[in-house]
């Protein structure tokens, strides 16, 4: 009878035998043994007549159809009847079934079988029930003193086998057992451990069904508890309640014992379900693990199962020996594994807060490290700053230093140089004999043949002299330190002077088939400043500006853009970005050097031999030159401004006074000694009777750098005069001042003077000289002062006189583009038949200078105040001094002058020369020439 949950089958017999002694009915009234022996005997019947039928009954002669227990055991003991009848029912499952060769006799027991015979049988039968899962028994079951009961279940296992296989052999086969029903016995043969069990196991996950397999399992591996229940039969207990009753007994009997065997049943299964409860309670852990234990026969879940499935965290299904692992065991195997890996963890994590507590503490360190480091290197960077910042304004003192050495260099070198070239001869001048008989790089020797009987040769020095080969660049090259000091600060004068036609426009602006090795000074002048102040940019910020004057008509016009007819000045101003100084110089490229300029004249001569006479001269006076000791070229700071200012307008008020200290001496024949006086200031007389305003002059207080008087010798220039003025040179010492045709292109001009055209200052000299040197200029001043006639700006500023024009010399600018620089050359007077010897006698240079056709000054000189050196200038031909007009306006009036009529046209080598057979030297200025084309 199964338990109405299912979930566990539960002996009926037993409860009905627990009831009934509840009942205190006694069992032992009953013959159980007969009871047992009968239920015996009647199962070991139906095993052998099973048995009999199954493998015939030839097979089965040993075998009686209701044997004793001991004709069954030896009528099975052979095991052929076995293994045959398992062979029927599952064929194949004994391959080889042994036939003893006396299998037709009934060996008694004892006898002599072959154990060999009937073993080998008995095994194989054994072993394939116990692989089709039916209970199996011991071999020596069959033996005397064996348990033939165990056969005979074994038999009839087979039999319900067979008997489910013939009807189908559907669904799962259960053994039923003996009497009762396979349902009703609850009895399972399961084989123990086998592949069906296990899967049934597996295909069965729910809770119920694998307590069900447990139950049942409980029940088979307890068989001995279950076989001695089966044994007793219910029948047998009911007859043995019910025996002796009287029938109207019977149904309150059985009511009374149903009753009871419902409430036994019933409790059971409340007990079975408390037990099943605290099973699950034990085997599921709080750490996860779930064992199942096998419930033993009475439902109850033992506590010593052989099997346990344990299920470790929901993922692993295992079966365990009980003796090998318990739930306690497990579960502490499962804490200790737990926390033997928590402990690792636990190890594992500390270590790691180790190392990062290392990895924290070093990076710490490295952090404090570079903290230091980093302060460390501050610290040094701010002395590097601060060393920097030092070494910048120490650069920058440098510089400023280097600057002044580089200008000492050159004011060593002199602030006048001369160098001196040499025009090869021009195309068509073939076998033309040159008098220039030797030129090495600083003197250059002239040989002249002998025209009265007396040979000239003579050598001069200069700063350098350029061979008639020399290239453009060559030249320049000499020239370049120059360009620098305008950017250093000083004024700078390039001028080239020379016989017309000797090279000046050649050296100056070049050839006119320009290209870029032809280009002369000037463009490469410009280029070069453009090119080093872009070098200084860093440090300096120059601003470069060109200022261009048109002399027409005797006009000034000054324009900002190129013009055909020019003279060039360039201005440069430089800032010093740190110091925040300013620098200033120009460069007079047309002008000659004045009051702290440096001036190159570029001296040109011809090789010519007719111009003999112009070369020897023109290279005297350019040696005489280059003998010249200007003052030192002042740096025109800002900051010097004023005091140049003040120097300036003291030395214009000297020039004022020794202008009418000159023109007192020529008019007293240059003797007395209040010439000298008013070198200290004390007004001489004819200062008072010329201007009529001895205050005024008195005022003037002369500089002992300059006065025409001390000029009476080379020999007392040089003693008395620390430096010189290169106007002072060219000016005729003794002549009165005379202002630069430039400068009076406004002048009302004289019958004479309208004759000549512009430019004709140095026929002007001329005349004065010749007619009337006390009719000086400051007469003529004051005609034209008088006149009306207004008077340019510039002349006003470093010529006349403050009283004549007017004006507070105070008030004067400075830094103009023209002054009164054409300088009055003296011109010496001779008849032309003694030029050669003249020219190479020892008089004066002055003398000598003015003597044959004088080079020709193309140029403006800056500032400075003229002096004419002889007192008496010949007449005859003048120093041909050209300004860039006069470069465009035509031949130099002298001529005109001379002759009285208009002048021939300036000839070049080769050309028509003046009536006197000479052609006029010219200072050229390089930029009145530039682009103009001549
Ligand atoms: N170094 C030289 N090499 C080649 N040719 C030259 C050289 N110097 C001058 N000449 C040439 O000589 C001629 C006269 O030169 P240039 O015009 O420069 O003389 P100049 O002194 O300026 O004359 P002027 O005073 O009349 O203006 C020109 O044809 C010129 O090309």
């Amino acid at each position: 009878m199964a338990g109405s949950g299912g979930l566990f089958t539960i002996s009926v017999a037993s409860v009905v035998e627990d009831v009934l002694r509840q009942h205190g009915t006694r069992l032992s009234d009953l013959d159980l043994a007969s009871r047992k022996a009968e239920e015996a005997a009647s199962r070991r019947y139906e095993a052998a007549g099973w048995l009999r039928k199954t493998v015939g009954v030839v097979c089965a002669k040993d075998l009686p159809e209701e044997p004793t227990e001991e004709e069954f055991r030896l009528g099975l003991r052979s095991g052929r009847i076995l293994c045959n009848a398992l062979n029927r029912v599952h064929p194949g499952a004994v391959p080889k079934v042994v036939e003893s060769p006396v299998e037709s006799v009934v060996v008694p027991d004892g006898a002599a079988l072959s154990a060999y015979q009937y073993f080998e049988n008995v095994r194989n039968f054994l072993v394939a029930v116990q692989e089709m899962g039916l209970p199996t028994f011991e071999a020596s079951d069959l033996e005397q003193g064996g348990k033939g009961s165990r056969v005979v279940n074994c038999v009839l296992a087979l039999k319900s086998y067979s008997d489910w296989k013939e009807m189908g052999g559907n669904g799962l086969w259960k053994y039923g057992g003996g009497a009762l029903k396979a349902t009703s016995s609850g009895k399972f043969f399961v084989r123990k451990n086998s592949e069906p069990f296990m899967n049934t196991l597996s295909r069965n996950p729910s809770m119920n069904e694998k307590l069900q397999d447990i139950a049942s399992a409980e029940q088979y591996f307890n068989g001995d508890h279950l076989q001695e229940s089966n044994e007793m039969s219910l029948s047998m207990l009911i007859r043995a309640v019910l025996g002796g009753k009287k029938p109207e007994e019977v149904p309150a009997l059985i009511e009374s014992m149903l009753s009871k065997v419902t409430e036994e049943f019933e409790r059971r299964i409340a007990k079975q379900n408390e037990q099943v409860q605290a099973a699950l309670k034990d085997v599921i852990t709080p750490d996860g693990i779930k064992s199942f234990k096998k419930p033993n026969a009475c439902g109850a879940l033992p506590v010593t199962s052989r099997d346990m499935k344990i299920e470790i965290d929901g993922e692993k299904c295992m079966w365990f020996k009980q003796d090998e692992l318990t739930c306690e065991s497990l579960i502490t195997k499962k804490q200790s594994k737990s926390q033997l890996k928590q402990h690792k963890l636990l190890e594992q994590q500390e270590r790691d807060i180790q190392e990062l507590k290392n990895v924290v503490h070093t990076a710490k360190a490295g952090v404090h490290f570079m903290q230091m480091k980093f302060s460390e290197d501050l610290c040094n960077l701010g002395k590097h700053l601060h060393g920097l910042a030092n070494a910048a304004s120490g650069y920058h003192r440098v510089l400023e230093e280097n600057r002044k050495l580089y200008n000492q260099v050159q004011d060593l070198k002199g602030n006048i140089r001369v160098y001196c070239r040499v025009r090869p001869f021009l195309p068509g001048q073939s076998n033309c004999v040159s008098t220039v008989s030797h030129i090495d790089d600083e003197s250059i020797t002239i040989f002249a043949p002998s025209k009265y009987g007396k040979e000239y040769r003579r050598a001069f020095s200069f700063n350098k002299v350029f061979s008639p080969f020399v290239t453009q660049d060559e030249v320049f090259l000499d020239t370049q330190p120059l360009i620098r000091s305008v950017l250093d600060g000083y004024n700078v004068c390039i001028f080239a002077y020379g016989q017309t036609g000797s090279g000046k426009t050649f050296t100056m602006s070049g050839p006119r088939e320009f290209t870029e090795q032809s280009r002369g000074v000037n463009y490469r002048a410009l280029s070069d400043l453009f090119d080093l102040s872009e070098q200084r940019k860093d440090n300096f910020s120059y601003d470069v500006s060109v200022q261009m004057i048109e002399i027409y008509n005797e006009q000034i016009f000054s324009y900002h853009f190129i013009c055909l007819k020019i003279c060039l000045t360039v201005h440069v101003q430089g800032r010093d970005l740190t110091s925040g100084s300013v620098l200033r110089g120009c460069m007079h490229l047309v002008d000659l050097a004045g009051g702290q300029a440096k001036t190159l004249m570029f001296v040109h001569i011809s090789p010519e031999v007719d111009a003999i006479g112009e070369t020897i001269s023109t290279l005297k006076f350019a040696e005489r030159v280059a003998t010249v000791e200007l003052g030192a070229a002042r740096l025109n700071k800002e900051s010097g401004e004023v005091k140049e200012l003040k120097e300036q307008i003291a030395k214009l008020k000297a020039a004022l006074a020794r202008k009418e200290g000159g023109n007192e001496y020529l008019q007293n024949s240059l003797t007395s000694p209040d010439t000298y006086r008013s070198k200290s200031g004390i007004p001489s007389p004819a200062h008072t009777n010329r201007f009529g305003d001895i205050g005024h002059i008195t005022q003037r207080q002369p500089m002992e750098d300059v006065g025409n008087i001390e000029v009476r010798s080379n020999s007392v220039v040089k003693q008395k005069r620390p430096s010189f003025d290169l106007q002072e040179l060219l000016m005729a010492t003794d002549s009165p001042p005379w202002p630069d045709s430039n400068h009076l292109q406004n002048f009302p001009k004289s019958d004479d003077d309208k004759e000549m055209g512009f430019g004709d200052w140095i026929d002007k000299t001329v005349v004065n000289k010749q007619e009337s040197l006390i009719r000086g200029q400051n007469d003529s001043l004051r005609d034209w002062q008088g006149n009306g006639t207004q008077l340019p700006e510039f002349f006003y500023q470093s010529y006349l006189p403050d009283q004549l024009c007017g004006r507070d010399a105070t008030s004067r600018k400075e830094g103009h583009d023209f002054d009164i620089q054409r300088s009055r050359f003296e011109s010496a007077s001779t008849d032309g038949s003694d030029e050669l010897e003249i020219a190479t006698s020892d008089s004066s240079e002055a003398d000598m200078l003015w003597q044959y056709n004088l080079p020709r000054v193309t140029t403006t000189v800056n500032g400075g105040v003229p002096r004419s050196k002889k007192p008496v200038p010949k007449p005859g031909r003048s120093p041909d001094i050209r300004t860039p007009n006069q470069a465009v306006h035509g031949p130099s009036p002298s001529r005109k002058f001379l002759n009285g009529s208009s002048g021939q046209a300036l000839s070049r080598t080769g050309r028509q020369q003046n009536s006197n057979g000479v052609d006029g030297k010219r200072f050229t200025s390089s930029s009145s020439k530039m682009g103009n084309g001549k």
